[in-house]
């Protein structure tokens, strides 16, 4: 061993088996550089070369967190290698000369990284007989330690030093309370119960993170879940904090799909059965279990070195249905469809017809259809299985560090009871969710996976917040955030039935996103049974503004746009249903002006100031304002051309903006009748000249992509949140707030710039009339 005595500290590193080189990344405030820190095998090396490779090893770490400078010091007092850094405390930081904020935060990160490669060793180390270690120890005896210069810690000294564990705070973050231990029944369910539950599961440790030598971080019992994460002090001591939550029921890592589906997916076949609608989804970190739940696994899959051959949620349910129909001679003329497809990147693809790209759409009843979709018939559990394995087949999947096969997108299993004339008698969704790390993880380096992170974060924050809407029974619920609550839209309303299998993953590696996930499945479950009440404050309805009211008023009777009409019900009842409730006649102004000044007004007023007594529809007014303002642009654009009416395609955003695009490139002289047909209009300009001369239409068409662009935006950016941990809701409320405070004074600037020309068009448009 050898002791520098110049040095405060003594370690002895020589016995320890570890590669030469450890790559690790710091990441801080401003920092993130790779870091290659050397663990100097001592005794094998002459005492010179290694008293240099150690130096040129601490100038190389301080480089990489930009703190080289301070070099010079601290080996002037005696810090001259990695080693060195690991005991420091924060009450040294001074005596080196590190000052500045930024500088004592770099030098805390690069010790806590270098502890965190200390810690590795000594797990190593523990590995070896014989091997002493001084373990990084708690300021006082570090300190202790400074004093007498002597190295303190033995191996059986580290054998009996015990983290401290310390409790959560609960107050710090609700984990909710115990609820009921059994899933509703749903013959025994009355108006005002819960319709959701929420349940964990754990998955054992997998042979891979047994070779790895993980530890089990999550015990379970009954409703209780006990996540055990290992944190460090500010002064750099280690202690661990115990996390509880409490779910409708946690599942151990011995349960079966068996147990798991008696519990989740059954009382939901039940409820189909009897007619209703019900969904089950699976949500978690990648490789923690979902597909395993959902599709089980075979003998010859990958749980083959476990020997079991399990069937999952999907085959579990279909078996049940199929005992049900054929016992009970009521049910015997239902027959048995399923759909299977995935939303990959905000799009639909049918996994049982060759990918096949499907879209939503809404009918003049606002039931969501997905056009093209292909359901097969199945009459037994191996046709399902047989359907399923197909469709598996064209899914979209990567590899994760964690998981080899790992699903890039949410999967969807519909399976529908039909009756005579294939009317539909029930309906289940199992939804199996993308891994929701992508969506937390925005380091990684791969722009795709980033768009996949940020699709699947702001698909996963919409779930969630239909999820609640739903228990709450609100008036308002957000399905049109993202495409898979759009799709999944008939499991939030009416009487449908919702059940979350949030799975973790045991691994002290996966801590994060372990209590991400856990954090996750109690937001869902977080107001169950307060109906109508939230935590954190509370913001004005859209719909108590008798403004906005006008404006929809005026919007859907077609006077917002003196030249054309939205004509579509499906598109009136779009707007009233969603955004605006009632407007009375009184309240109609026909003018298009007032609207422009009912806009404006409306954006000036306190509408983002938060109030008493109204529900988040909020979210949805600047969609309002930018959908309200796509018509004016088209009218305007209409109206340079010498058109006179669109059509309600041609009023939706994506349409005006694509077929001006298309045209802009198109040369070709318009044919004859260009003037007459509204989409025409849009198509084909009336002359060349008109383009040219269009050239406020363009700075139109810039507004609207960059406000649409800004919705994209606010969306990904408040559904970020949702995955910061330590992040209690009222704090996520408040931040959600100022999301909205910037996206309406984006609004606002957007509305001043294309006043002036609004004004043009709307005198040009009166003079014409
Ligand atoms: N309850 C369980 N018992 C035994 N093995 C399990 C269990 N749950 C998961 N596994 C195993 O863990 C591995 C990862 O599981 P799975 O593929 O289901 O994860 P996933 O959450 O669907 O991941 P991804 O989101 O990446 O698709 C698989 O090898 C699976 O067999």
């Amino acid at each position: 061993m050898k002791c520098d005595t110049d040095a405060k500290v003594c370690l002895d590193l020589s016995l320890v088996e570890k590669p030469l080189q450890t790559v690790c990344t710091l990441t801080g405030p401003g920092v993130r550089f790779p870091l290659r820190a050397q663990h100097c095998r001592e005794e094998q090396r002459p005492i010179d070369n290694t008293t240099e490779d150690m130096s040129q090893c601490l100038y190389e770490s301080l480089r990489a967190v930009g703190l080289q400078h301070h070099y010079n010091r601290l080996s002037s007092v005696g810090v001259r290698s990695v080693a060195h850094l690991t005991v420091l405390t924060l009450d040294d930081f001074p005596l080196l000369g590190i000052k500045s904020m930024e500088d004592r935060t770099r030098l805390f990160h690069l010790v806590r990284e270098l502890r965190t490669l200390d810690a590795e060793t000594l797990l190593q180390a523990e590995i070896q007989e014989d091997a002493c270690y001084v373990l990084p120890s708690p300021s006082n005896s570090a300190q202790k330690r400074r004093k007498t210069n002597k190295p303190t810690v033995d191996k059986e000294n580290v054998q009996k030093q015990k983290t401290p564990v310390y409790q959560a705070n609960l107050s710090e973050y609700s984990y909710g309370l115990p609820q009921a231990s059994a899933p509703p029944s749903p013959s025994k369910r009355r108006p005002g119960e819960p319709r959701i539950w929420v349940c964990v599961r754990k998955r054992p440790l997998t042979s891979a993170e047994e070779r790895r030598k993980e530890t089990d971080v999550v015990t379970s019992a009954g409703q209780s879940c006990v996540l055990q994460e290992s944190r460090a002090a500010v002064d750099l001591t280690h202690y661990k904090l115990q996390h509880r939550f409490f779910f409708d029921h946690v599942f151990g890592e011995a349960c079966s799909n068996e147990e798991v589906y008696l519990r989740t997916a059954q009382p939901l076949v039940q409820h189909m059965l009897q007619g209703g609608s019900a969904t089950c989804f699976a949500y978690g970190q990648t490789g923690a279990g979902k597909t395993h739940t959902m599709l089980g696994c075979s003998p010859v899959g990958p749980s083959q070195s476990r020997g079991r051959g399990e069937l999952g949620l999907y085959s579990l349910a279909v078996k049940d249905l199929f005992s049900h129909l054929s016992s009970s001679p009521a049910l015997t003329r239902l027959t048995v469809f399923v759909s299977f497809f995935e939303i990959y990147c905000g799009q639909l693809y049918d996994l049982l017809d060759h990918r096949n790209r499907l879209f939503a759409r809404e009918d003049g009843c606002g039931n969501v259809h997905i056009a093209g979709l292909c359901h097969k018939r199945v009459e037994s559990v191996d046709s399902l299985l047989q359907v399923i394995s197909r469709g598996t087949e064209h899914r979209s999947q990567g590899s994760s560090g964690v998981n080899p096969v790992s699903s890039r997108s949410h999967a969807l299993l519909q399976i529908q009871l039909r009756g005579a004339g294939q009317s539909v008698h029930g309906r289940m969704w199992f939804v199996d969710l993308a891994g929701s790390e992508r969506a937390s993880d925005s380091g990684d380096p791969d722009r795709r996976s980033r768009l996949e992170g940020a699709e699947i974060n702001q698909s996963l924050l919409a779930l969630k917040e239909c999820i609640r809407s739903l228990d709450q029974e609100q008036g308002h619920t957000p399905f049109r955030q993202s495409k898979l609550t759009q799709v999944l839209k008939d499991s939030f309303v009416g009487d449908s039935m919702t059940c979350m299998i949030a799975n973790i993953s045991p691994g002290h590696s996966s801590t994060e996103h372990t209590l991400n996930t856990l954090r996750y499945a109690d937001r869902v479950k977080e107001l169950k049974g307060q109906k109508g009440q939230r935590k954190g404050r509370r913001v004005k309805n859209i719909s108590e503004s008798p403004k906005l009211r006008t404006l929809s008023q005026n919007r859907s009777s077609g006077t917002f746009r003196s030249g054309f009409r939205d004509s579509s019900p499906s598109k009136r009842a779009k707007t009233s249903s969603t955004v605006l409730t009632d407007p009375s006649p009184e309240e109609q102004e026909p003018s298009s002006v007032s609207n422009l000044n009912i806009i404006q007004e409306y954006v000036e007023e306190s509408v983002w100031e938060p109030e008493e007594g109204a529900d988040d529809s909020y979210l949805d007014v600047p969609q309002a304002i930018s959908s309200s303002m796509i018509p004016w642009a088209i009218q305007f654009h209409s109206q340079r051309l010498g058109g006179t009416t669109a059509t309600e395609q041609s009023v939706s955003p994506e349409n005006a903006l694509i077929l001006h695009k298309s045209h802009k490139k198109s040369t070709a002289p318009p044919p004859a009748q260009a003037e007459s047909s509204s989409t025409d209009v849009l198509k084909t300009p009336s002359s060349s000249e008109a383009w040219t001369s269009g050239a406020h239409w363009h700075i139109v068409q810039a507004h609207m992509e960059t406000l649409q662009q800004m919705q994209r935006l606010s969306h990904s950016e408040g559904t970020l949140l949702v995955q910061q941990p330590d992040m209690g809701f009222d704090e996520y409320v408040q931040q959600l707030e100022q999301i909205m405070r910037r996206k309406a004074l984006c609004v606002r600037s957007l509305i001043s710039h294309l006043q002036p020309y609004l004004k043009t068009t709307l005198q040009h448009s009166a003079d014409r009339l």
